[in-house]
């Protein structure tokens, strides 16, 4: 990947919130920003895009630059520094724009620190508005615990856990608050079932105009 420059420097974003829809997706780590995701994208067409995913492909990628320091902010449950993530994330919104010609973009886990937040909306699109997913810690421990068994991530464990849970808190609530204080968060309680959160996501987003994709066969 190319040196980062031009992050945060633009003196107006690449594209205006007409051209493309973000909505951040945040809440605490295990809140189930990836499961609730992953419903909007199959009935409202979102592109999801998964900062850690992004991060973790980069880390992992051949010859990268960055893949050390990713795994170790990573383990410590720190946020990366701005300059690769919001690359990361503005290749993968152009490539989707080019390739699925998509304009409509689901963005988890990102912005996790103000200083990224005010970048990415400076510099890249501002966001429609932050979907927030409130839990309490000790249901994201379990969950998180839990999906430790499987993921095979580096940091579903509980030394990492607890030490995400206090970025969350000193870091990344703090975004979440001045949007809140902006009218820009729409905020629903994650600790019932999947389906139960995402009626409640549903309702959320048809009282701000979003509705599911109506698919019709056409019978040939
Ligand atoms: N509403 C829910 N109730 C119970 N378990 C959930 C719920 N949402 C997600 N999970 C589970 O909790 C773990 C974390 O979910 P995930 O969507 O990865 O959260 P996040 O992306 O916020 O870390 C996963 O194992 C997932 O299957
Ligand atoms: O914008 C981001 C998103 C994620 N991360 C790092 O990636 C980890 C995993 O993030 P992910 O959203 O995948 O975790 P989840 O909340 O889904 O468990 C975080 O703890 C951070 O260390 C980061 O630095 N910046
Ligand atoms: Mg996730």
């Amino acid at each position: 990947m190319p040196a980062i420059e031009g992050v945060g420097m633009r003196e107006t974003p690449l594209w205006s919130a007409d051209e493309v829809t973000v909505i951040f997706v945040l809440g605490g780590p295990g809140a189930g920003k990836g499961t609730q995701c992953a419903k909007l994208v199959s009935d409202y067409g979102f592109k999801h895009l998964s900062a850690g995913d992004l991060l973790r492909e980069e880390q992992d990628r051949p010859g990268s630059e960055f893949g050390e320091m990713i795994k170790t902010y990573i383990k410590e449950g720190t946020i990366v520094p701005m300059e690769v993530t919001i690359k990361l994330l503005e290749n993968a919104m152009k490539d989707a724009r080019e390739k699925d010609k998509k304009s409509l973009f689901l963005i988890d886990g990102f912005p996790r620190k103000l200083d990224q937040a005010h970048a990415f909306e400076k510099s890249v699109v501002p966001s429609k508005f932050t979907l927030f997913f409130d839990c309490p810690e000790d249901v994201m421990q379990e969950r998180l615990l839990n999906r430790g068994k499987t993921s095979g991530r580096a940091d579903d464990n509980l030394e990492s856990i607890k030490k995400r849970f206090r970025t969350f808190v000193e870091t990344s609530m703090p975004v979440v608050d001045e949007f809140e204080s902006q009218g820009r968060v729409v905020k629903v309680s994650a600790t019932r079932g999947p389906d139960e959160v995402y009626e409640d996501v549903k309702t959320n987003f048809k009282e701000r105009g979003l509705e599911p994709i109506k698919l019709t066969f056409v019978q040939n």
